[in-house]
C-alpha cells in the first residue's frame, strides 16, 4: 500500500471541530502509526476529564498539562498525533512540533465548526452565551499561528474523515518521493 512506509511523526493542529481526532485515528490506520490525541493522553494521565481540569485548575493550569504531555509525544517516534487546539499557544509547543515531526493543519469554516461542535459539551472554551462568536474570535486568532506552523494546510468542509485521511496520505507520499536524495 503506498505511505505505508512513511517515515517520521504527523502532527495535526487546528481548531475545535476541525477533525484532528476523527482524521487523526483514520491517517494512523492508513500508515501503521500508533495515534496519539493530547487531550486524551491529559485524561488518562490526571484521571480527570478536560472540563473538569479547566473547572478545578483554570484554563492556565490545563495549558500547563498540556505543555508536559506535548513535551512527552512528541519525543516519540512514528506516530500520528492529534494535539489540542489550543497547544499551539505555547512557544515550547510550537517548537517541538515544527521540529519533531510534519505538521498538518486541519482548517475548516467557523460555521461549519460551529455546527459540528455544537452538541458537544466537552470543550469548555465553547461553554458560552454565544459559542459561534467564540470560534469566530479563536478562528482570527489561531488561523495565522496554525498556517505559520504548517508544512502542510488541508481544508476539511467539503469532504469526510476518510477521503480526507486518504488525500493527505497521498499528499505525503507525494512529498516523500520529490524529496531531495
Ligand atoms: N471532514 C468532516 N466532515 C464532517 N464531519 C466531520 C469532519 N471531520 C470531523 N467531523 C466531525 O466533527 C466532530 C469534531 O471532530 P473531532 O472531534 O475530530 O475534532 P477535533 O479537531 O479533534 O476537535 P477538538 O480540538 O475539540 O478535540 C466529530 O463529530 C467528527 O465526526
Ligand atoms: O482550542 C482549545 O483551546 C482547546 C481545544 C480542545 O482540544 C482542548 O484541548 C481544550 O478544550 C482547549
Ligand atoms: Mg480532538
Amino acid at each position: 500500500m503506498p505511505g505505508m512506509n512513511l517515515p517520521g511523526n504527523f502532527f495535526l493542529i487546528g481548531l475545535m471541530g476541525a477533525g484532528k481526532t476523527t482524521i487523526g485515528r483514520a491517517l494512523a490506520r492508513l500508515t501503521n502509526k500508533s495515534f496519539y490525541d493530547a487531550d486524551h493522553e491529559i485524561e488518562a494521565r490526571t484521571g480527570v476529564r478536560v472540563p473538569v481540569i479547566f473547572e478545578i485548575e483554570g484554563e492556565l493550569g490545563f495549558r500547563a498539562r498540556e505543555v508536559e504531555t506535548i513535551r512527552a509525544l512528541t519525543d516519540l517516534q512514528g506516530i500520528v498525533l492529534a494535539t489540542g487546539g489550543g497547544a499551539v499557544l505555547d512557544p515550547e509547543n510550537r517548537a517541538r512540533l515544527c521540529q519533531n515531526g510534519c505538521v498538518i493543519y486541519l482548517r475548516a469554516s467557523v460555521e461549519e465548526l460551529y455546527q459540528r461542535t455544537r452538541q458537544d459539551k466537552n470543550r469548555p472554551l465553547l461553554q458560552t452565551a454565544d459559542p459561534r462568536a467564540k470560534l469566530e474570535a479563536l478562528y482570527i486568532e489561531r488561523d495565522p499561528i496554525y498556517r505559520d506552523m504548517a508544512d502542510m494546510v488541508v481544508d476539511t468542509s467539503r469532504q469526510g474523515v476518510n477521503q480526507l485521511a486518504q488525500q493527505i496520505l497521498n499528499d505525503l507520499s507525494q512529498h516523500h518521493a520529490n524529496r531531495p536524495r
